[in-house]
């Protein structure tokens, strides 16, 4: 029997949208932010007149791998998602932006840039929009098309930033959060967050001071929120005899250390250094030595690293942050969520992803408290540091057409300056003389 139009899961349309937010001065081991950044929302329609929605990074690389695929989709249906990832291969073609083995992404600092990683980033949006179209048109929450949630609420992180009062010559959005440049200014933030959201967690982002300010903040941390779990990540800025002594100073302080120098092979080092010192080693963690399958092998045979901060961005979506999980259990790894400079769609689906895994043994990152603009109709309210896993239809968000178009109307009035993230670029507004870091930078 012909399905009924209400319930055709054909694609007919698919929309792009890219758009620039606001974002705060936040300061990291490259950089700066930049005052917005780019983000791309995309629509999934079906025959039966639903729109699905989903997000992922705006920047011009994954814009024009999205636009083949956008082209390619009408005529397949939403559930066809084993054969995303093939269509995509199919007809995106190869990145002129990939930079391949040896050279870091210059946009939100994942570890080297490939083809691959970038056209996962693409492919993650459309089977979010997938999954909340497929979800609407069966009255069914996208949890549970991923088999059904474990949780009803999924715990996240307070994410703090050292940071500027404001972006250099007063450019982009103010914001009453004043700098963060010590450890009273980085305690003060915490704080707040904490009073704000309720998070019972916190990650400080490093790399961005020579190790013994970090430390020192971190251990006012310690004596400000006592017993809640902390972590350190430098975005691997350090050597491996520096982060082993930043190690010896906070292990007995920190949940986990995350990326402390770059490469698998440096943070085997230090984790083999590690449990040769210790019954009970300080776990490493990663979201930029492990980011795609191809690297799981050679880091979880060598034991480089005991936590994975799963990104369905990254993966290529919700259900391979699933196929993640499963390995991660099978090889006895730990698994915690990464975020990048998102808004609420992809919230909503960090959520679900994170309601469904067996196992999630740490609070999940999030920057959404950083992103004051979002595209929703109403924003995603955290309580007592946690979101409620909804068991409405699809992602359970609705999208704000008007905000959408002004923030795309902004994409379109910038002159290509601020089209891709780059936090080196946003610096030398401040000192002209910057460049990236070569790494190890301490
Ligand atoms: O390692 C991480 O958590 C990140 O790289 C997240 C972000 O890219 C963060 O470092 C940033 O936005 O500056
Ligand atoms: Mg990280």
């Amino acid at each position: 029997m012909a399905a009924t139009p209400a319930h055709d899961l054909t694609v007919t349309e698919v929309r792009l949208t890219p758009i620039l937010v606001a974002d705060p001065p936040l300061l990291n081991t490259q950089g700066v932010h930049q005052p917005y950044t780019p983000r791309l929302i995309v629509e999934v329609v079906t025959g039966g007149g639903v729109t699905g929605v989903g997000e992922t990074y705006g920047d011009t690389a994954y814009l024009d791998l999205a636009r083949p695929l956008a082209d390619a989709l009408p005529g397949h249906r939403v559930t066809d998602l084993n054969a995303l990832p093939l269509l995509a291969a199919r007809v995106c073609g190869d990145s002129p932006d990939a930079t391949g083995p040896g050279a870091v992404d210059a946009a939100g600092l994942r570890g080297v840039r490939t083809a691959d990683k970038l056209r996962r980033s693409v492919v993650s949006a459309v089977e979010v929009a997938c999954l909340d179209a497929w979800g609407k048109t069966a009255g069914l929450p996208v949890h549970a098309l991923l088999g059904g949630k474990v949780r009803d609420r999924v715990d996240y992180s307070a994410y703090l930033f050292y940071r500027w009062a404001a972006h250099p010559q007063g450019a982009g959005e103010a914001d009453d959060w004043g700098a963060a440049l010590g450890p009273d200014g980085v305690v003060a933030q915490a704080r707040r967050l904490a009073d704000t959201y309720g998070f019972g967690s916190f990650k400080l982002k490093g790399g961005v001071f020579p190790p013994d300010e970090e430390i020192a903040a971190v251990r006012a941390l310690a004596a400000a929120f006592p017993g809640k779990p902390l972590r350190l990540d430098p975005n691997g800025a350090w050597s491996v005899a520096t982060s082993l002594r930043v190690a010896a100073a906070l292990g007995d302080t920190l949940e986990y250390l995350e990326d402390p120098a770059s490469g698998t092979g440096p943070m085997a080092e230090i984790a083999a250094a590690l449990r040769a010192g210790s019954a009970a080693p300080l776990p490493l963690a990663t979201n930029m030595c492990v980011t795609t399958f191809e690297e799981i092998p050679e880091a979880f045979t060598r034991e480089a690293v005991q936590v994975v901060l799963c990104d369905h961005h990254y993966w290529g979506g919700l259900r391979a942050t699933c196929e993640l999980a499963a390995l991660c259990t099978t090889f006895g790894v730990g698994l915690s969520m990464h975020s990048n400079t998102h808004l609420g769609i992809s919230l909503a689906a960090m959520t679900h992803a994170a309601a469904v895994v067996p196992r999630l043994d740490h609070a999940c990152d999030t920057h959404y408290p950083w992103q004051t603009e979002d595209v929703l109709t109403e924003r995603l309210v955290f309580r007592d540091g946690a979101l409620t896993v909804g068991d409405a239809p699809g992602l359970g968000v609705t999208l704000d057409r008007d905000r959408l178009a002004a923030l795309h109307r902004r994409w379109q009035g910038d002159d290509g300056a601020l089209r891709s993230r780059d936090d080196a670029a946003a610096m030398r507004r401040a000192d002209p003389t910057w460049r990236v870091p070569a790494v190890p930078r301490w």
